[in-house]
């Protein structure tokens, strides 16, 4: 099972929100990292067939994209903002969905839906009504609702945002479980669910792909851009103008920075450990889209 993406491009007017975007997917969990706007969500609409490219071309698990129909059958996708029957019970909803995916025998349904709620650890509200259930149940819900029928490509974003710190682990279980023989596409902007989850990720930025590899080879993508320097109040001014600023913690009347320079930004910095999160901002960085 494959994701292949081949000049994919789309255009709204004038505007070009993905700009010939070619790449692989393998099977596993996939990170879809980016700042607001680069087109993540434009590029999980274009797999989920909910919009359709300008041009360029897709193919999942070596089905076109154009193949509509078939590609449904192939894909899950749980949306950012998604809305499910409120008066509905859990598994009214879930059965309701089944029988849509083209589940039909009752058995069959029944027996899903069970492994399903297991899955997600909502067992013990099969009754409740999707409106009685808190955020975090109704984004497990939605990923239930995403793999009833098994897709070949899930599709999630931004699925921990909201989320407690036990449901995001949770929910990163789940993900990584489901996604043997499968490709999971997740778009976050939570570096802890990309670090402790994915095999790859790809970095979007205004449209294009600047980088894709493991989650070590992007955190070298900073080696010997970070530093780390302890200033006082009118330094922390300066630095603060000049430099892109990773984190600052107040100590005192000093400051614990560290920051992105391409050469030692003052006197007495240490080049620190890049992380990936160092990386990441260095490609958007140099994609313009910090200043
Ligand atoms: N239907 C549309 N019509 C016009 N422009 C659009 C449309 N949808 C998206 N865009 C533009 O395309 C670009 C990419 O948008 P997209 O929503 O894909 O970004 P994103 O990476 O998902 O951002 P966010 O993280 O904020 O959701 C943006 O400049 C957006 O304004």
């Amino acid at each position: 099972m494959e994701v292949t993406l081949q000049q994919l491009t789309k255009q709204f007017g004038s505007k070009t929100a993905l700009n010939g975007v070619t790449l692989k997917w393998e099977e596993g969990v996939q990170g879809l990292l980016g700042p607001n706007g680069a087109g993540k969500t434009t590029l999980m609409r274009l797999l989920a067939t909910l919009l359709s490219p300008t041009s360029g071309s897709a193919t999942i698990d070596g089905v076109p994209l154009k193949e509509k129909h078939a590609i449904r059958e192939l894909i899950g996708y749980l949306p950012q903002e998604f809305s499910f029957y409120p008066g509905m019970t859990v598994v009214e909803a879930l059965d309701y969905l089944a029988i849509l995916s083209g589940l039909d025998a009752a058995a069959r349904r029944k027996k899903k839906i069970n492994e399903l709620l297991e899955a997600v650890n909502l067992e013990n509200h099969r009754k409740t009504k999707v409106k009685a259930l808190s955020g975090g149940m109704k984004r497990r819900l939605g990923i239930a609702q995403a793999m009833i029928h098994e897709p070949k490509l899930l599709i999630v974003d931004e699925p921990t945002a909201g989320l407690d710190p036990e449901e995001r682990l949770r929910f990163r279980q789940l993900l990584a479980g489901f996604s043997a023989n499968r490709v999971v596409l997740l778009s976050t902007h939570v570096a802890e669910d990309i670090e402790s989850s994915c095999r790859e990720v790809t970095v979007l930025t205004k449209g294009s792909v600047p980088f894709q590899g493991s989650v070590a080879q992007l955190a070298e993508q900073a080696r010997g851009k970070v530093w780390a320097a302890e200033m006082d109040s009118s330094e922390w001014h300066m630095a603060n103008q000049s430099f892109n600023i990773v984190s600052a913690v107040a100590k005192g009347s000093r400051m614990s920075v560290r920051l992105l320079s391409d050469s030692p930004p003052l006197p007495g910095a240490e080049a620190a450990e890049p992380t990936m999160e160092d990386g990441y901002l260095c490609l958007v960085k140099a994609g313009g889209s910090l200043q």
